[in-house]
């Protein structure tokens, strides 16, 4: 749904996007995780054109918007919708008037444009809020306006800027909620940039990690977290490090209840220390990280009985 390939973007002498290829499928959730200064935004605004990559292309929907003219862009843009960290409302209108700007920039007739409105506020969560004024809402309900104001004109990629990041843990998980059910529900595909990895822990499929205006790794997370060594895994469970010699790191990502460190003692003349562990929900499953050091003539087949049951060493 998205493919952006070898973007660069270079401001005077900072290079904020150094190579950065990102493909995200249609239907899922993307997160781009990276710390400030990494290039996140300026990815997603070079994503739908706000900025002019310096190279590289960006195709959405299968229209490589870098080769569009500026009528052309425009509608392509209008299949895009972007929501802000710190919601970019309009203060002089009403809940209801921010939502219908660009449905009247869109040049959508008045009785349509009301009807919209409607059923856009229902779909947020906002029904009978259409008359306040932003600054009568909360920061979470303000992000519901967004959202309903990024959902006007039916776009089929829905872009997020830290749309979180402004909102408190509960807020911010009910808006993580709204964001699961319209991908659900409308099939919408999101490409959202944060800094919280609590984000693309409970609502992101795939993730790249950037540093440096590159993406250090990218994939789905049920791959990265299944390949050794990766910084996800190592970031979503957190360990002491260094991890003391001789010791061994295990990820399961099987079911929880297999009793496998058991198994492996009693099958096995080995014994087991655990020097460490963190367990996580994922996207509805539990997945575990064990740091453990092995002792006994049986090591290695104990090992090869781990990886065997599907643990990853
Ligand atoms: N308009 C600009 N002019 C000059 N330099 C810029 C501009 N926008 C971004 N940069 C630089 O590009 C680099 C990447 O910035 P960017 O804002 O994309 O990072 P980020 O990961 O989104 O960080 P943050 O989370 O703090 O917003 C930084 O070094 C930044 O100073």
């Amino acid at each position: 749904m998205i493919q952006a390939s070898g973007l660069r973007k270079v401001y005077g002498n900072t290079v904020a996007l150094d190579g950065v290829d990102l493909h995200v499928r249609e239907g899922e959730i993307y997160g781009v995780l990276g710390q400030s200064g990494a290039g996140k935004s300026t990815l997603l605004r070079c994503v739908n054109l706000l900025e002019r990559p310096t190279a590289g292309t960006v195709t959405v929907a299968g229209q490589d918007l870098t080769a569009l003219r500026s009528g052309d862009l425009n509608r392509a843009r209008q299949r895009i919708g972007m929501i802000h960290q710190h919601f970019a409302l309009l203060s002089s209108r009403t809940v209801a008037g921010n939502v219908a700007f660009p449905l009247e920039v869109m040049g959508v007739p008045r009785a349509e444009r009301e009807r919209r409105v409607t059923e856009l506020l229902d779909l947020v969560g906002l029904s009978g809020r259409g008359g306040d004024r932003p600054n009568q809402l909360s920061g979470g309900q303000k992000q519901r306006v967004g959202i309903a104001r990024a959902l006007a004109g039916n776009p089929s990629v829905l872009l997020s800027d830290e749309a979180t990041s402004a909102l408190d843990p509960a807020t911010t998980q009910s808006i993580l909620s709204l964001l699961k059910r319209l991908n659900t529900e409308l099939g919408l595909t999101i490409l959202l940039i944060t800094h919280e990895m609590n984000v693309v822990k409970s609502i992101c499929d795939s993730v790249a990690i950037m540093s440096d205006g590159r993406v250090e790794e990218s994939g789905t997370i049920a791959d990265l977290i299944r390949t050794p060594g990766s910084r996800l895994t190592r970031e979503i469970f957190p360990l002491p490090e260094p991890a003391p010699a001789g010791s061994i790191t295990l990820t399961f990502t099987g079911d929880p209840h297999q009793p496998v460190v058991s198994e492996v003692v009693r099958k096995f003349d080995v014994d087991v220390s655990i020097l460490g562990g963190s367990i996580e929900n994922l996207a509805g499953s539990a997945v575990g990280r064990l740091r453990v050091s092995l002792s006994g003539d049986e090591e290695a087949s104990a090992l090869d009985f781990l990886r065997a049951r599907g643990v990853v060493l």
